[in-house]
């Protein structure tokens, strides 16, 4: 057996109030599983039932096989758990905060002095050994919370919201950790950050009111959703002839987006541009392409539109009608560079244009602590 964690139909009820409901999935040694959704939906929940610090009213965890509640003991050396706030000690050293970690978690006492000298120099903590936990950054806190989540070599790595909170340079190196560590473990990671899961994740998980609402990657949402197929044209005519061309074609609907009058403006021949949408998913990109080209029209430019994930994710998560995400679609071509799921490389690491965090929730709804149930 491959899979690393099982969630079996797991459920948590709070004073007769969903927490979350029926969760059903496994994770795959090596995966890296983004796992979103808007506040309160239950993924910090989740995360606390998996790590083994909240006790689901239905359903069962494994790790590894091993069941996260009847043998907490045995299976919580498997588990590194990163809470979004770390529990450190402000009082104690660096090196004292994960010796006392590495007894916590079971390091054989031989092998404690290597493993702290291991994670200094893999999180990037060299010469800073000596120092109180209470004068590091908040991106060194950060590294630190992540060393004493693997010191003890952990098989399943839970990190809720690793970034939130970092300044750009800080987010962009624990990504970079992040991407290191997930060689080595497997991964599940919360986030508001779009871009963050397509830069880390080779599949996300997303939670809305306490249900998987999709499991996939990203990259194949769109079909997954059982998206129209979309395309936009550009194209070397006027209105009326692609009217005449296009109205017949009955699985197709062809709407203006802009038409430039040639005769108008300098002379030159009328261009039209164009979204056309399909009935349903099927390219219909070729037929397309000899349509026009049969009626003498030529084609300058044509373009597949996909939904971004963020335009995905709105979809999933809120009550908003079809209309008003068919609205999103149609955005002008610059609105749709910017929100494209290809969101540029500057982007994805700074995680500037897509931070969905929605601001209705409680925050204190997420600040952990390892005291268990109730404590949120
Ligand atoms: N200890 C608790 N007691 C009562 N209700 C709780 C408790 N912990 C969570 N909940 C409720 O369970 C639901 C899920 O909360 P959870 O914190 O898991 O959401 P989340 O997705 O992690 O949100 P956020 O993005 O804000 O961290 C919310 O309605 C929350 O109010």
């Amino acid at each position: 057996m491959n899979d690393v964690l099982e969630v079996k139909q797991v459920s948590k009820v709070f004073d007769g109030r969903r927490g979350v409901h029926q969760l059903d999935f496994t994770m795959e040694r090596g995966e890296i599983v983004g796992f979103l959704g808007p506040n309160g939906a239950g993924k910090t929940t989740t995360m606390r039932m998996i790590t083994g610090y909240l006790h689901p009213t239905a359903g069962s965890i494994a790790v590894d096989g091993i069941s996260v509640h009847d043998q907490g003991r045995n299976v919580r050396s498997k588990i590194g758990y990163l809470p979004e706030t770390p529990p450190l000690y402000p009082d104690m050293t660096v090196q004292s905060y994960l010796k006392f970690v590495a007894n916590l978690r079971d390091v054989p006492t031989r092998e404690v002095k290597l493993r702290i000298s291991e994670m200094v120099s893999r999180l990037g903590l060299q010469g800073r050994e000596k120092q109180l936990v209470r004068g590091l950054s908040k991106g060194y806190k950060q590294r630190l919370g992540l060393a004493g989540a693997i010191i003890h070599k952990p098989d399943l790595l839970v990190l809720d919201e690793p970034t939130s909170g970092l300044d750009p340079n800080q987010i962009m190196e624990i990504r970079d950790l992040i991407r290191e560590l997930g060689e080595n473990h497997t991964v599940l990671l919360s986030t508001h950050i779009l871009p963050e899961v397509s830069t880390l994740c080779n599949r996300m998980l997303i939670i809305n009111q306490g249900q998987l609402v999709l499991d996939g990657s990203p990259q194949h949402f769109g079909s997954a959703m059982g998206d129209q197929f979309k395309v936009s044209i550009e194209v070397k005519a006027t209105e009326q002839q692609l009217h005449n061309v296009l109205t017949p074609w009955e699985e197709v609907r062809s709407e203006v987006i802009q038409a430039a009058d040639g005769q108008a403006s300098n002379g030159s021949a009328d261009t039209v541009k164009m979204l056309l949408t399909g009935e349903s998913s099927e390219d219909f990109r070729e037929e397309l392409f000899y349509l026009l080209s049969g009626a003498g029209l030529p084609i300058l430019e044509m373009k597949k539109e996909n939904l971004s994930l963020e335009q995905i994710f709105l979809k999933l998560t809120t009550t908003e009608t079809e209309s008003e995400v068919e609205l999103a679609t149609q955005e002008t071509e610059t609105d749709k560079v910017q929100l494209a799921n290809h969101a540029t490389d500057e982007e994805a690491n700074l995680g500037t244009t897509s931070d969905l965090k929605q601001s209705t929730s409680s925050e204190s709804a997420s600040s952990d602590s390892h005291t268990g149930e109730g404590s949120k």
